[in-house]
């Protein structure tokens, strides 16, 4: 190349008829040095990475646009800023690449101008080895400008240099040196844009170097999308089993709905009453307090008049047990009986009532008296506590018993019983007969129940007991029971009850069960009996009431004995045999009764109640502590006259003793004596 001439403007500017325009079919071959190219092809290195770049970047750009465009998932919409970024970076670089196939394909795809059109240097050394209408820049060292005109270029202008350029044009076949010029010329051009080329190559690769970079990242990209697409399809699966769930869950959803909004009107409606209740409620505490507050100030008044009462009731029982005690603590009743009906026949007793405590009577013997000539006449006064006629009824009789009654309850040993020789009515007074001819016995009962009623209002409390046994040749037999064989003895400790051994005692709770239990009683005893009649007037029965009051720390412990005696007969009268034994031991345990009565009234040390079983029964009854009450009934009939008279004055013996009694107290703080 050095050795080349260089153009001088002297040079004949000729043209070159083998170059022809690039673009043309057959001849756009351009061959210099070892390089031999068709113009409408890139350089193999040149292409092959515009073709790929652009082919990938189409595609990338493409998949982005979709990918952008397609999916509208959030999870893929979180990503779409990133994505965005990466395309228009993308698009950036394509826009470079396109600049850059434009660039390295202009050479190719432009046909190049005749030299003869260019327009020749206007200065330089160089200028003047081509014509000045030349359009070839000059010649200098690393100049790379090179003006190639493409076949489209208007023809008008390739002939702006007129027929003298037209003949510059062609350099003639001999001119060799013109011929290569031009061709060196072309050579250094097709140089300068091979380093242009080779420049835009380097540049590519960087570009290529960053494309790649950017396709793993792209590729990096891809994973994550298809990551967080299968995210997002396991989440779509999961979000339309959900919807379904969800759907399957609506009618119940519904159901719970309208049960719970039924629940909240309820709830609602309840609120609203246990509010209204709540205030009724403080109202009402408001109302407790101060009823608490009145009920204490009232307790306080109940404590105070308890007390006042309990005085009282003490005062009253003392008064009322000093009245028993002047009245005498054995007390005689004398009760005649009407004659009975088939007795009116018979001669009556002479019997004249003085007042209501003495009796006078009388009887003619048959023999007369010497001085005055008159019938004999026995005649007898006695004076009892009272005197009861034939025509007075149960309840006059009960009522000075009640007050025995009371004194049991009070803490008193009281024993009752009914003395008289058989059939005088003993038996009629004690259990008498139904409504008003109820005896003795069952008046005590409903006594007895309607004052623990009214003593229960003022605090106390009693527990009722009872037995029920008679007392048979000189036998004790339990009339609560029907076994045979049972063995009964009598128990008597110093300052304790009597007891029978084996005896029923039955807990009563009214004055109707103990009646039931004195029928059950009267029924065993005639049970036992073969004669009723016969055996009832040769035994004792004895009906035990056993009384226990409590109130606070005071314990009254009362008895009352109501017996209904065996017949007193006169031995003599009796017939030998059992009869007699009978009327031995019943004549042997009333005289002990006497003698128990006598012994007392003279206050002997020593009292013969074991005499008996009778006496030792009722010990506790006769002795210090107890309120006797003696009924002597008497029969109206003459015939009877000697054992009316000898029971008058038993009864009269009897009438003269005074026991001191004292009440079976314990724990008593606030009794008087
Ligand atoms: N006050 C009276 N009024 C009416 N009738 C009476 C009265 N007293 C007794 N009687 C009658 O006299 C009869 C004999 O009385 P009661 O059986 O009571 O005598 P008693 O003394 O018990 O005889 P016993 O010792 O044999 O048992 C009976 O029919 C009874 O009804």
């Amino acid at each position: 190349m050095s050795r080349l001439p260089k153009p001088t403007s002297s040079t004949k500017i000729r043209p070159i008829p083998s170059v022809k325009p690039f673009g043309s079919t057959s001849e756009n071959t351009i061959t210099f040095g070892e390089i031999k190219t068709k113009a409408h092809e890139a350089p193999p290195a040149i292409n092959k990475y515009p073709t790929f770049t652009a082919n990938s970047l189409r595609r990338r750009s493409k998949s982005v646009a979709d990918l952008t465009t397609a999916d509208k998932h959030p999870s893929i919409n979180k990503c779409a800023p990133f994505i965005a970024n990466r395309f228009n970076k993308n698009r950036r670089q394509s826009k470079s690449y396109s600049d850059l196939t434009t660039i390295v394909r202009q050479p190719f795809t432009r046909s190049f101008k005749p030299i003869t059109e260019r327009k020749a240097p206007t200065a330089g050394p160089q200028n003047k080895a081509f014509p000045s209408t030349s359009r070839v820049p000059p010649l200098k060292s690393g100049a790379t400008k090179t003006t190639l005109v493409g076949s489209k270029r208007p023809a008008a202008k390739s002939d702006e240099g007129g027929p003298k350029a037209k003949a510059a044009r062609k350099i003639p076949d001999w001119d060799y040196k013109g011929r290569f010029l031009q061709l060196n010329e072309k050579y250094e051009q097709l140089q300068n844009c091979m380093k242009g080329l080779q420049d835009k190559a380097n540049q590519f690769e960087s570009t290529k170097e960053e494309y790649e970079k950017i396709q793993k990242e792209h590729e990096i990209d891809i994973k994550t999308i298809d990551s967080l697409r299968r995210e997002n399809e396991s989440k779509t699966r999961k979000c339309q089993e959900l919807t379904t769930s969800l759907d399957e869950l609506k009618p119940a959803h519904e159901t719970l709905t309208r049960n719970y909004n039924s629940l909240q009107n309820n709830f609602d409606k309840l609120n609203e009453e246990f509010n209204k209740y709540q205030e009724q409620n403080k109202n009402l505490l408001e109302k407790l307090n101060k009823e608490k507050k009145e009920n204490i100030e009232l307790k306080e008044v109940i404590t105070l008049q308890k007390s006042d009462l309990i005085n009282y009731q003490t005062e009253r029982r003392v008064l009322h047990n000093t009245i028993q005690d002047l009245k005498g603590n054995i007390r005689v009743f004398c009760r005649i009986r009407p004659p009975l009906l088939s007795e009116l026949k018979q001669i009556q007793c002479s019997i004249e009532f003085i007042n209501e405590n003495g009796i006078e009577i009388r009887k003619s013997q048959e023999s007369y008296d010497q001085i005055t000539g008159k019938l004999k006449e026995i005649k007898s006064e006695f004076t009892y506590d009272k005197v009861f006629a034939p025509q007075s009824s149960q309840e006059e009789v009960f009522e000075d018993l009640a007050q025995l009654v009371q004194s049991a309850l009070d803490g008193y040993n009281v024993c009752v019983f009914a003395y008289g020789q058989t059939g005088s009515g003993k038996t009629y007074t004690m259990q008498g007969g139904g409504g008003i001819q109820k005896g003795m016995i069952p008046r005590t009962f409903d006594l007895i129940f309607k004052n623990i009623a009214e003593l229960q209002r003022s605090g106390w409390s009693y527990t009722v007991k009872a037995s029920f046994l008679e007392i048979y040749n000189e036998n004790i037999r339990d009339l609560l029971t029907t076994k045979q064989g049972q063995k009964h003895d009598i128990c008597f400790n110093e300052g304790a009850e009597t007891t029978v051994t084996n005896l029923s005692i039955q807990t009563i709770n009214s004055a109707a069960e103990l009646e039931r239990y004195m029928v059950l009683a009267h029924r065993n005893r005639a049970t036992a009996a073969t004669d009723f009649n016969e055996h009832s007037s040769r035994s004792h029965a004895v009906t035990k009431i056993y009384l226990e009051g409590t109130l606070e720390d005071l314990v009254y412990k009362g008895s009352l004995n109501l017996v209904d005696l065996a017949g007193s007969e006169n031995a003599k009268q009796s017939v030998a045999g059992d009869r007699l034994t009978e009327t031995k031991n019943i004549n042997k345990s009333l005289a002990t009764l006497g003698d128990v009565i006598q012994h007392l009234h003279h206050k002997s040390r020593h009292i013969p109640y074991r005499n008996s079983k009778l006496t030792y029964l009722l010990q506790s009854s006769l002795g210090g502590n107890s309120k006797t009450l003696m009924i002597v009934n008497i029969s109206p009939i003459e015939s009877c006259f000697m054992e009316s008279l000898n029971s008058l004055r038993f009864a009269a013996k009897v009438k003269q003793v005074k026991i001191a009694s004292k009440r079976n107290k314990m724990n008593v703080t606030s009794m008087k004596q």
